[in-house]
């Protein structure tokens, strides 16, 4: 599927594969994505969504086949503020350390910066300004652990956006957070996909939700399907049996 130029492909993945020591997770996964594209990457549990992940972040690099960021040859990619990540909430110890809001989100300056380098009145104010866009203005100065989880995750989701990030990849990003949280979330993510034609990928076991607001749904179960958003919601019950086979209505939202 082909919707853009090349100048604004921002991930490419040719025939990747990839195994742990003794276990064969990616077979000869292909994958485009172009600016402003807003991918959901769904798959049951153990099918690699995760590894799919730190593959593109260079945390792990392919047995097999070529990743290209931005254009340029994974290996020799440095820029990497432009990459923001959100891991999933339980990787963050969930807000158990006692720093603040204004801490947390500078913290993600440190890439751009340098670690030593002090923040300087302009890094002072894009932290603010960013926890603004967050909804959190009023927590700035507020310990992390006294927040509830919709507003611990509009925290992590700031510290990646305060260097300006042109790809966001989040894993997992609303377990643990309420219904209505999770509304605000997206509604957040859609905006700034439009104001900034940000590139997004997503990883949700909650099918129904996501699929509402992304425009791309790559299905993965150790190979990789992409679907367009409209041609995915034409075939949701078979892509879904077929992926999750008897699980399926627990996932998909009946409207
Ligand atoms: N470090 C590792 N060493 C060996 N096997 C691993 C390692 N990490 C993951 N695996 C295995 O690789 C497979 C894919 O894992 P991965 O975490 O990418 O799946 P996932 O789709 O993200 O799963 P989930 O939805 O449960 O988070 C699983 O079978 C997992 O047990």
């Amino acid at each position: 599927m082909r919707n853009g130029n090349a100048d604004d492909e921002i991930i490419r993945l040719a025939s990747v594969s990839f195994h742990y020591e003794d276990k064969h997770v990616l077979d000869q996964v292909n994958l485009e994505l172009f600016r402003g594209d807003f991918v959901g990457i769904v798959g049951p549990n153990g099918s690699g969504k995760s590894t799919l992940m730190k593959l593109i972040l260079g945390l792990l690099t392919p047995t097999a086949g070529r990743i290209l960021l931005f254009g340029q040859p994974q290996e020799r990619f440095r820029d990497w503020s432009k990459v923001g990540y959100v891991a999933q909430q339980a990787a963050h110890g969930a807000g158990g350390f006692p720093a603040t809001v204004r801490e947390v989100v500078s913290s993600g300056l440190v890439g751009k910066l340098g670690l030593f380098r002090r923040l300087k009145p302009a890094d002072r104010e894009k932290v603010a300004a960013v926890v603004e866009r967050v909804g959190l203005a009023d927590k700035l100065d507020k310990r992390i652990g006294s927040l509830s989880g919709g507003q611990l995750q509009r925290v992590f989701i700031a510290r990646a956006l305060v260097a300006d990030p042109e790809l966001l990849i989040l894993d997992e990003p609303t377990v643990g957070v309420d219904q209505e949280s999770i509304e605000q979330f997206y509604e957040l993510l859609r905006s700034l996909k439009d104001e900034h034609k940000m590139t997004m990928m997503i990883v949700s076991h909650d099918v129904g939700m996501m699929t509402q607001w992304v425009n791309k749904v790559a299905c993965l179960q150790h190979t990789l399907h992409l679907h367009s958003k409209h041609e995915f919601e034409h075939h949701q019950e078979e892509i879904l049996q077929v992926m999750y086979g008897d699980t399926v209505r627990v996932l998909a939202h009946h409207h």
